[in-house]
C-alpha cells in the first residue's frame, strides 16, 4: 500500500509534503526504518543506522556512481558528486583552506558587508513604504551574492536595490531543481532517454548548464588574468595551492559549482524557515533581541560566537526545517544495518533529516513544538550540541559539511542584525506555531510561493 500511495500520489491527500509522509512512515516503524520496494530504496530515520552509513562502514556507502549520474552534468568531478581518492584529493584541499584563519576572516568581512550595504537597506526600504516583500527572495539573493564573493572574489549583485535579473542565478536554480526532478523519477530511463534525444526537460537543463559554463568559464579567467597572489577567495586559493595553471579549467569549474550549490541554497532555505518561524513565535525574537549586545552597528566575530541562545534557536529552526532534507548512498556490497535491516549490494539507502526531527524516540513527545530552550542544557543555559548522528542536518562523519562553521556564523549574523533592527510578519495564513509549509521538491528545500512579508521597525526603547 506504501507503493501504491506513492506512485498514485494519494499521499498528497492526507500530507503536505513528502517528507511529512516519510516522517509519518517512519514514526509507525518500530525501527524507524522502511522500505519503498517501487523506488527500491530504504530510508531510515534511526541514529544508529546513520552513523554505520556515514562512519562504521564508510567505504560500503558511496554515492555511487548512480547519484553521479544524476548530478554528473551539473556538477562535473566536484567534490559533492565524487568518492574515493578525487573525493580525498579534495576534501584536503577545502578543509585546509576553510579552516585557515585568513579566509575565515575574509568570509566574516564579506558578510558583514554584504548585510550592512545591501540587506538592511532593502529591508529598511520595505519598512519605509510598508510593502510586502518576498524574503525567501531576499535571502536567496543575500546568500548568492555571499557565496559568490566567498567563493570567487566577484559580485554578482543579485541583492542590489532594484533586484536585478541574474541570468547566473536563475539558470543555476533551473539546472539544480531538474537534476533533482530526475532523482524524484521512478526510472532513470526516461531522463536518459530525453537526454539523448535532447527534448523536454533535459533540453532546457542542458541550456541551463551552458550558462553556468560560460560563467564559471568567465569567474576563471578573470581570476587568472588577475593573478590569485595576494586573493583570499576560495578559487584563488585552490588554483594558488594546486601551483595555478598547473589545474585544468574544467576541474576549477567542477569546484566553483559545488561550492556555489553548498552555500547558497542551504543557507538561504535555513534563514526563510527561521523567520517564518520567529514570526509565528514573536516570544522567540524578543529574546534574542535582549541577548543581542548592546548598541553597537555591527556585532564582532567573538560577540556570535557568545550568543548561546541565538545559536540554539537556528539548531532547533533546522530541526525541524533542516535544508537538505534527505540523503542518499548507495550499498556497494550487502550488508546489514545495525537495526537489522539487509541492504543489497547496489540498493538505495536514504536517511532522512527532515523526519528525524520529528522523531519522538529522539526529540520526545514535544518533538513537533519549536522550543530553543531544549539546547540549553550546560552550565548556566549554554547551549549544548546534539549528537551528529541524531542530526545529521550538515551530514555527519567522514563527509560533514565543510562550511558548517562558516555557514553558521553567516545566518547568525543575519538574524541578529535583522531582529535587532525589524520586526517581520508573514503576510497570509501562516498555520501554527511549527507547522510545515509547502515545500517545493528539489536539491534543498524551498517554500512553494515564497515567504511574503511584513516589516516593521523595532522602536528601541521597545527591547
Ligand atoms: C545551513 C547551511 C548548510 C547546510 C545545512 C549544509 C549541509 C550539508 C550537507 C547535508 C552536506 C552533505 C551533502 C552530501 O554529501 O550529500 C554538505 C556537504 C558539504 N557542504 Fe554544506 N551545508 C551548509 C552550508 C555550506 C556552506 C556555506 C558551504 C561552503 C562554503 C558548504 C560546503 C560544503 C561542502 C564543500 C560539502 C561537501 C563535503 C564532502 O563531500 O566531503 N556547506 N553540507
Amino acid at each position: 500500500h506504501v507503493c501504491r500511495a506513492y506512485l498514485t500520489g494519494s499521499w498528497a491527500k492526507e500530507f503536505t509534503n513528502l517528507g511529512d509522509w516519510y516522517a509519518h512512515l517512519l514514526r509507525e516503524s518500530p525501527t524507524g526504518t522502511v522500505h519503498i520496494h517501487v523506488l527500491g530504496c530504504t530510508v531510515t530515520a534511526n541514529p544508529a543506522n546513520v552513523e554505520y552509513m556515514l562512519k562504521t562502514n564508510f567505504d560500503n556507502f558511496p554515492k555511487g556512481k548512480k547519484f553521479a549520474e544524476l548530478l554528473g552534468d551539473l556538477l562535473g568531478g566536484g567534490i559533492f558528486n565524487v568518492d574515493g581518492d578525487a573525493w580525498r584529493h579534495q576534501r584536503k584541499m577545502a578543509s585546509l583552506e576553510l579552516g585557515s584563519v585568513n579566509v575565515r576572516s575574509y568570509a566574516f568581512k564579506i558578510i558583514a558587508e554584504e548585510i550592512t550595504t545591501r540587506l538592511m537597506p532593502v529591508l529598511a526600504e520595505a519598512a519605509d513604504k510598508g510593502s510586502v516583500l518576498d524574503l525567501q527572495d531576499v535571502f536567496r539573493r543575500f546568500a548568492f551574492d555571499t557565496i559568490c564573493k566567498i567563493s570567487f572574489g566577484l559580485d554578482p549583485g543579485c541583492l542590489e536595490r532594484d533586484m536585478p535579473v541574474s541570468k547566473l542565478a536563475d539558470a543555476f536554480d533551473t539546472a539544480s531543481r531538474l537534476c533533482a526532478m530526475r532523482g524524484a523519477a521512478a526510472s532513470p530511463l526516461v531522463w536518459k532517454m530525453k537526454r539523448l534525444l535532447n527534448i523536454g526537460s533535459e533540453r532546457e537543463l542542458n541550456k541551463a548548464i551552458k550558462v553556468v559554463d560560460e560563467m564559471a568559464a568567465e569567474m576563471i579567467r578573470e581570476r587568472r588574468k588577475s593573478g590569485v597572489a595576494n586573493s583570499h577567495d576560495l578559487l584563488s586559493r585552490f588554483m594558488a595551492a594546486a601551483g595555478d595553471d598547473a589545474v585544468d579549467d574544467k576541474y576549477l569549474r567542477d569546484i566553483v559549482v559545488s561550492f556555489m550549490l553548498a552555500g547558497r541554497d542551504t543557507v538561504s532555505s535555513a534563514l526563510t524557515t527561521l523567520f517564518m518561524l520567529l514570526s509565528k513565535n514573536p516570544e522567540v525574537a524578543s529574546a534574542m533581541r535582549a541577548e543581542s549586545p548592546g548598541n553597537e552597528a555591527s556585532i564582532t566575530f567573538e560577540q556570535l560566537k557568545g550568543l548561546h541562545y541565538t545559536h540554539a534557536v537556528l539548531f532547533e529552526n533546522m530541526r525541524l526545517f533542516p535544508p537538505v532534507q534527505f540523503d542518499s548512498k548507495f550499498c556497494a556490497a550487502d550488508d546489514v544495518l545495525p537495526d537489522g535491516t539487509n541492504v543489497s549490494g547496489g540498493a538505495r539507502v536514504m536517511y532522512h533529516p527532515y523526519a528525524m526531527g520529528r522523531m519522538p524516540s529522539i526529540w520526545g513527545a514535544d518533538h513537533h513544538a519549536f522550543r530553543p530552550d531544549r539546547w540549553l542544557t550546560g552550565p548556566n543555559g549554554s547551549f549544548v550540541p546534539a549528537n551528529l548522528y541524531r542530526y545529521p542536518v550538515f551530514q555527519a562523519g567522514l563527509r560533514v559539511c565543510l562550511g558548517k562553521e562558516l555557514a553558521i556564523t553567516e545566518m547568525k549574523a543575519v538574524g541578529v542584525a535583522v531582529v535587532r533592527e525589524f520586526d517581520v510578519q508573514v503576510v497570509g495564513n501562516t498555520g501554527c506555531g511549527a507547522c510545515a509549509p509547502k515545500f517545493v521538491s528539489g536539491l534543498t528545500a524551498s517554500i512553494s510561493g515564497g515567504l511574503p512579508v511584513k516589516i516593521r521597525k523595532v522602536i528601541r526603547n521597545q527591547i
